[in-house]
């Protein structure tokens, strides 16, 4: 069998030919209400094709969320599913939007769902939740880079709450005194900087949520210490509907900006059902002409 390609490369292959917006695929029941589709697993189901079908060609990354399938039980992971194939069948990236995490044996399983290839629910990269410890989630780092496929840690995620946990200092750690989020930021990067195969990677494969609504200083991020080879991927949401300006991306991001994914949802979802693809086409040219 062939060696799959590393998530890290397909990313950045995606960000030559298309440019960094990400789409989510995020189907409220108000939106689904919007474009007139019932807030059912069929609702659902439909609402992502049709998301996926004005991104095919247009941009090269999407980002279903799953709370908004899980809510339908059964029928939604159904219609997750068929999603999911149909993105990847399309070439888009599918990064699920899961937040997974958990002691290391269970976290397994969670990787087994979303990583593996074959699996029903089988993704590109998935987001992961390290408040039981960066270190549980390597073996899911290993695990995914070693079938191409990443991660996106988060580490200063974009709502308002987010502060006081993130922002905390850690005591107990080769890290002690820096915050959570740089601490994230900084496990993530050096452990894509210690792949055998860095020197030659242009992005890593393990990447870090970071907010566009967040001023990376503040939350004790130092945004050009990243630099290196390979950068850092660097999934971004909280741009349209929470306020943060892809204008702004490399005032925000500094030398962070090389790896990041632009995410947009209920922004460029709100155009409807019959406007989404010129939406997504716009909007693709926009932040591609930023120039990043
Ligand atoms: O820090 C985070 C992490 C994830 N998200 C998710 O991104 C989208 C944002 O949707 P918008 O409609 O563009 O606000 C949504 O799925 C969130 O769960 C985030 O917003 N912030």
């Amino acid at each position: 069998m062939s060696e799959p390609v590393a998530f890290g490369d397909r990313l950045a292959a995606a960000f030559a030919a298309y440019g960094r917006l990400c789409v989510g695929i995020d189907p409220h029941a108000q939106l689904l209400e919007s474009w007139g589709l019932p807030d059912s697993g069929e609702g659902v189901r439909e609402f992502g094709l049709r998301v996926v079908d004005a991104a095919a060609g247009q941009i090269g990354i999407v980002k279903p969320q799953v709370s908004f399938y899980e809510r339908h039980g059964a029928a939604g992971y159904a219609a997750l599913e068929r999603v999911f194939a149909e993105a990847r069948d399309a070439g888009l990236i599918v990064i699920a939007d899961a937040k997974r995490g958990d002691i290391g044996s269970t976290l397994a399983g969670y990787a087994d769902a979303w990583l593996r290839p074959g699996s029903t629910l089988e993704a590109d990269a998935l987001t992961l939740n390290p408040y039981q410890g960066l270190a549980t989630l390597a073996p899911v780092m290993e695990r995914a880079a070693a079938v191409g496929k990443g991660v996106f840690v988060l580490a200063a995620t974009s709502n308002p709450e987010s502060g006081p946990v993130q922002t905390a200092e850690l005591r107990q750690s080769s890290r002690a005194g820096r915050t959570i989020a740089s601490a994230m930021v900084d496990g993530v990067d050096a452990w894509n900087r210690a792949r055998p195969d860095a020197s030659t990677r242009t992005l890593g494969d393990a990447g870090v949520v970071i907010g566009a609504t967040v001023e990376l200083r503040a939350v004790g991020i130092d945004p050009d210490a990243y630099g290196e080879t390979p950068g850092l991927p660097v999934l971004a949401p909280g741009f349209g509907h929470q306020g943060g300006d892809a204008a702004q991306l490399g005032e925000l991001f500094g030398r962070l900006a090389a790896g990041a994914i632009v995410n947009e949802s209920r922004s460029v979802l709100a155009a409807g059902p019959e406007e989404i693809g010129e939406a997504v086409r716009r909007r693709a040219g926009e932040v591609g002409s930023l120039g990043v």
